[in-house]
């Protein structure tokens, strides 16, 4: 491929190489369509240099390779060419299988809105046995290899990604009242995020990360661009700081809720934060325990809970409401800054008002958002579209309709909230055809059993959730 980026004419995407340089913290992606110039993404650890030990150099490297391998889907979805080649290393039947699964659902939005069916397109090619420094016994599938990787000697501390929004923030005090020791991380540049975490008190660390820059000129020239599972990247890019700090838990606060996606006519489930999901932590932590590390823990401390059990725990903290944003529009990489840490019109914004009002004074909730969004009939449609109220659930981080309708329900029964304009609407138009469905919130606060916390760090926790 010479000239400009023409999407039709690439036959392959190449893996072409990676490497960590302890010495300046900076990881280096090299990635290339068929004979095309190198696209360099950079990622940068603070703190060098390292020392890494003959029992860490080997994680390291796994976890740099995993790295390599799960962020190239932000090149690969410029051309999604049936040819996948990796120069310089192989990959087992194993590390194959996850990445087939994460590149073929974390893509599942980018497929639907191109048109495009990768079903059984993205095959990752398997070159020999189980990759060097993978214990016996890697397992055959994805979330299904039981073999364990050598331990790394790592230490007892979390590593808890934070994300500027409600649920790290729940997480990171959630750890604090446990005892638990912490670090809060980041990647990217983000003012928002830095103010957050700077808020929390604790020991911060800020990842730096550059996508490769000729991504951005392909786009112009009419590469295919779309959502892309930005959790397994950034899951990723922790793991590989947890083994080269020497820490044994990196902590990402995925609710119940992310498990499921929104349900279109035609298609089917079609999940925008799938690797927020339960079936990408499962495997990504068995994955790293079996060919990164023994010792090195990967959980979702909010997986338990639903995204109402969250705004509950979040409204039992005041400490971060004049600091905090669940709104994405603050977080591009590229484009102007938004003036208000709340848009109001977007679904995000929409779903947060919705599900902290049960659970915090009204005057709070409108001092934070700087407006009433349930008594505007302008967001009836948002609201709607939340419920999934003739229209699907929204391609964003927001909690499943059943939440959204039982929220609903709970605001209308309260004097301070009924006569709102969308919540008026909700009584007099969508409540009677909602027939015998259970509304009740309290049922949706209940843990689930079902999540990959440490028994340690669950036993500490579980009755701080449940209080
Ligand atoms: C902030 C945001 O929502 N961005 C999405 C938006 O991208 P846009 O072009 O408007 O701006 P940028 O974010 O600046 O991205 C510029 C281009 O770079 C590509 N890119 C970016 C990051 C990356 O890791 N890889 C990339 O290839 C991107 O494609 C842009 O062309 O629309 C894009 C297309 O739909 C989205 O991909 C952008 O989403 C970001 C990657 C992002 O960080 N989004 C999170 C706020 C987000 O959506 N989180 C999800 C979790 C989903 C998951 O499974 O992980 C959530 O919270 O639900
Ligand atoms: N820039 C980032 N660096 C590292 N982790 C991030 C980043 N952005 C988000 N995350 C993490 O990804 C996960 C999903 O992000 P998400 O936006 O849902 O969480 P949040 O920002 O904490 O809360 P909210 O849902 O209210 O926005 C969280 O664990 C969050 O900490």
């Amino acid at each position: 491929m010479t000239g400009a980026f023409d999407r039709e004419a690439v036959a392959c995407f190449r893996f072409v190489g990676c490497a960590f340089d302890p010495a300046t913290g900076e990881a280096r992606l090299a990635y290339a369509f068929d004979d095309g110039p190198e696209l360099v993404e950079t990622v940068i650890l603070p703190g060098a240099p390292f020392a890494l030990d003959a029992t860490r150099a080997p994680a390291v490297e796994h976890a740099l390779r995993l790295l390599h391998l799960v962020a190239g889907v932000s090149y690969y979805k410029a051309a999604v060419p049936e040819c996948i080649r990796i120069d310089g290393y192989g990959i087992d039947a194993a590390t194959a299988a996850l990445l087939e699964d994460v590149y073929l659902h974390g893509l599942g939005e980018f497929a639907y809105r191109n048109a495009l069916d990768l079903h059984g397109r993205i095959r990752f090619p398997v070159e020999g046995p189980a990759e060097a420094g993978v214990g016996p016994g890697a397992g055959s599938a994805a979330g299904g290899s039981h073999g364990r990787a050598p331990a790394a000697g790592l230490s007892s501390h979390a590593l808890v990604a934070i994300g500027g929004g409600k649920d790290s923030l729940v997480s990171i005090e959630a750890l604090r009242a446990a005892g638990i020791g912490q670090t809060v991380a980041w990647v990217g540049g983000s003012q928002l995020i830095r103010a957050c975490a700077e808020r929390t008190g604790l020991p911060t660390l800020n990842i730096q990360r550059q996508l490769a820059p000729e991504l951005f000129e392909y786009n112009r020239q009419g590469a295919y661009n779309g959502h892309i599972p930005v959790t397994a990247i950034n899951s990723a890019i922790l793991a590989l700081a947890a083994v080269v700090l020497g820490v044994d838990q990196v902590v990402f606060s995925n609710e119940r809720s992310a498990s499921y996606g929104s349900l279109i006519e035609g298609t089917g489930e079609v999940n925008h934060q799938w690797s927020k999901g339960w079936a990408f932590e499962q495997a990504f932590a068995a994955h790293l325990r079996s060919h990164v590390a023994a010792d090195l823990r990967y959980y979702s401390l909010l997986r338990p809970l639903s995204e109402l059990a969250v705004a509950r725990q979040f409204a039992r903290i005041d400490r971060y409401d004049g600091w905090f944003s669940s709104c994405n529009r603050n977080f591009h990489l590229l484009g102007e800054r938004p003036t208000s840490r709340w848009c109001g019109v977007c679904p995000k914004c929409h779903f947060v008002f919705l599900a902290l009002a049960p659970f915090m004074p009204k005057p709070r909730l409108v001092a934070i958002f700087g407006r009433n969004l349930l008594d505007d009939r302008s967001q009836l449609g948002g609201y709607d579209a939340l419920m999934e109220y003739r229209d699907h659930k929204p391609f964003e981080c927001v909690g499943e309709a059943r939440e959204s309708r039982a929220a609903m329900a709970a605001l209308a029964a309260r004097p301070e909230w009924r006569e709102d304009a969308v919540v008026a609407r909700f009584r007099g138009e969508i409540l009677p055809q909602l027939g015998g469905e259970a509304l009740e919130i309290a049922p949706l606060l209940v843990p689930d059993p079902e999540h990959g916390i440490p028994d340690g760090v669950w036993s500490r926790l579980h009755a701080y959730f449940a209080a």
